[in-house]
């Protein structure tokens, strides 16, 4: 509720207004009763024509007038619900760009995608009906009660009983409802994972014949959420029955008491007509706002949600000191005894990795899967904090810098090449948008990617689909390489970059490359000793530990991990070089 809030306290004025026009229309509405009355008690009964006409064109002007409000309110509520949704939205968009990457994969893309959209729509929609629906009801009940004691005392309790009646069973219904409308909401989660899954797999699911398995577990998530609507539409169809049902009592007990009392002279016939019609008035705002109250707690279900990523610490706090590098830095960045543990887990992934990184050398990763190479990469970019120990930059702890100002430094190349919808030109230009053409012409040079991108119809006007799914693997690694390469950078990063790319391709890169990076320092991940015998320093990592640090040949001698990695690949002894 506290974004709700906040909201308010921006849009109160808009609030206030709502609010008038509500009591306006509220009023109008309850006006025509009030005219009818008098049309039939001082206009028919009496047979006197000018009553008529002139009841008549007040009723008409009221009509007119509180259509005219009306339209005003709801325009009013589209506006406010519209623009609380655009509120959240950004909120929600600004603090998953200022968690760490850790924190929101904690919370997975399906659920904040979700969140985004489905749950703020809710909120958006139930925010709108709430604002027309419940807001009036209370208004128009109210004055419906105290506008038939005005007329007659004597018939105050039929409304009363009436009212009573309908909120008891509406109130049995809502109770019913709402932990119904709170499980939908979790089940469009697990629809969205499941079908965000079944539609992103579809090649994988194809290829291992696993379609009427991943039909099976769809249909199964599919029918829990029709079963719990269905649940929810059960209890709502026992709304109608019953708002006929009082309302056909209400008119009855009306006419026959509003009858026995006017033949006793006591209630004029045109106002049994208007306590009808307050009854009738109340009683249908009555329901629209029972329908809409058990939508309310679905709509708060989903603010929860917002409020929960908004108000998740940030586990991320830049600090405020700026880089001191001169062009004559040596050293560009240091592990120093660095811990790493990824959130939850028991065993730190990284443990005394310390090592530095010099500028116009190569340093290289390698080690087996999962021993911890990729986690440098994040350590580095600081998507997470290190647990012990600490990385520093130009002397200075990255902690202490801002998360901006560390990253423009870097220029990473990601194990899987991600490329973002758009023109190859636009791709390479992501880290570096006024990069000239000539600049992002020699990074695709560089990248081994300039013959094909140029030999492409539309050239670097080329469009790239959605995940660059018109590339094949070895040219998506080859402009994630351009785009990295564009960007000017002290770190250049590739994090098991060169995997699909053939022997002679890999080879001409890191040719290129040595030319091109020599300003900087160049860390490699790569599983291919062609790939690594020529860096400065190679890092061998077994399970999170350093267990070697040197040159190919130094490690062929004393570090029996890399001696086991080179000769898996036929590289085992000096001869082989
Ligand atoms: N987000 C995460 N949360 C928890 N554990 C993780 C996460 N990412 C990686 N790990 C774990 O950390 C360990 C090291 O992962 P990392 O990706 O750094 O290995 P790697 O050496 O790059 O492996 P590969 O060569 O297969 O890419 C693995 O055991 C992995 O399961």
């Amino acid at each position: 509720m506290k974004q709700l809030q906040l909201f308010y306290k921006e849009e109160r004025r808009f609030f206030f207004s709502l609010f008038l026009l509500m009591l306006v229309q509220s009023f109008g509405t309850l006006l025509l009763p009030y005219f009818l009355a008098k049309i039939i008690d001082e206009g028919i009964l009496k047979v006197d024509t000018t009553a008529i006409w002139h009841n008549g064109w007040w009723m008409f002007a009221i009509a007119i007038g509180t259509v005219i409000v009306s339209v005003g309110g709801s325009y009013l509520s589209a506006h406010l619900s519209g623009k609380f949704g655009h509120f959240l939205r950004m909120r929600l968009f600004k603090k998953t760009q200022e968690l760490s990457v850790s924190a929101v994969d904690g919370y997975g893309t399906p659920t904040l995608l979700a969140r985004t959209t489905s749950d703020i729509n809710n909120i958006q929609q139930i925010l709108m009906m709430a604002l027309q629906m419940i807001l009036p009801a209370p208004m128009i009940v109210a004055a419906s009660i105290f506008l038939t004691g005005t007329v007659s005392l004597r018939m105050i309790w039929v409304p009363i009983v009436a009212i009573l009646c309908f909120s008891l069973i509406a109130y049995g219904v809502i109770r019913k409802a709402i932990p119904l409308s709170q499980i939908t909401q979790k089940l469009v989660d697990k629809m969205m994972r499941i079908l965000r899954e079944t539609f992103t797999g579809a090649r994988v699911i194809r290829a291992f014949d696993k379609a009427a398995y991943e039909k099976a577990r769809t249909d199964q998530t599919l029918t829990e959420y029709a079963k719990t609507m269905i649940q929810v539409n059960r209890l709502f169809a026992v709304l109608n029955p019953t708002v006929n049902l009082v309302m056909g009592l209400s008119i009855s007990t009306i006419l026959v008491y509003g009858g026995y009392q006017s033949l006793q002279g006591h209630l004029a016939i045109g106002s049994i007509t208007a306590i009808i019609e307050y009854t009738i008035l109340s009683l249908w705002f009555l329901t629209m706002a029972a329908m809409v109250i058990v939508m309310v707690p679905k709509g708060l279900t989903s603010l929860q949600r917002i409020e929960e990523v908004l108000e998740e610490p940030i586990d991320l706090i830049d600090g405020d000191q700026t880089l001191n590098k001169t062009a004559e830095s040596e050293t560009i960045a240091a592990f120093n005894q660095v811990q790493f543990t990824y959130e939850g887990a028991e065993e730190p992934v990284l443990e005394d990795i310390s090592f530095e990184i010099h500028r116009g050398k190569t340093t290289a990763i390698v080690g087996g899967t999962g021993s911890g190479k990729s986690t440098i990469a994040k350590a580095l970019l600081r998507f997470k904090d290190v647990t012990a120990g600490s990385i520093t930059l130009f002397d200075r702890n990255i902690k202490e810098i801002s998360q901006a100002e560390l990253r423009d430094q870097i220029s990473y190349v990601p194990q899987k090449a991600l490329l973002l919808s758009g023109t190859i030109q636009e791709t390479l230009r992501f880290g570096n948008r006024p990069a000239t053409h000539e600049a992002m012409a020699k990074a695709a040079e560089v990248a081994q990617a300039k013959s094909f991108i140029e030999g492409l119809p539309e050239g670097y006007e080329s469009p790239v689909a959605q995940k660059g799914s018109n590339f094949s693997g070895g040219q998506k690694q080859r402009l994630s390489i351009a785009r990295a390469l564009t960007k000017p950078a002290e770190i250049y990063f590739f994090d098991d970059s060169f995997s699909a790319l053939d022997y002679q391709t890999d080879a001409n890169l890191r040719r290129a490359l040595k030319e091109y990076t020599k300003h900087a320092a160049v860390i490699i991940v790569a599983q291919r000793v062609s790939t690594v015998k020529n860096a400065d320093q190679i890092i061998v990592l077994d399970n999170g530990k350093m267990v070697g640090k040197g040159t190919h040949e130094e490690l062929l001698r004393n570090c029996q991990t890399y001696q086991e990695f080179a000769s898996s690949q036929g590289m085992g002894g000096m001869k082989d070089e």
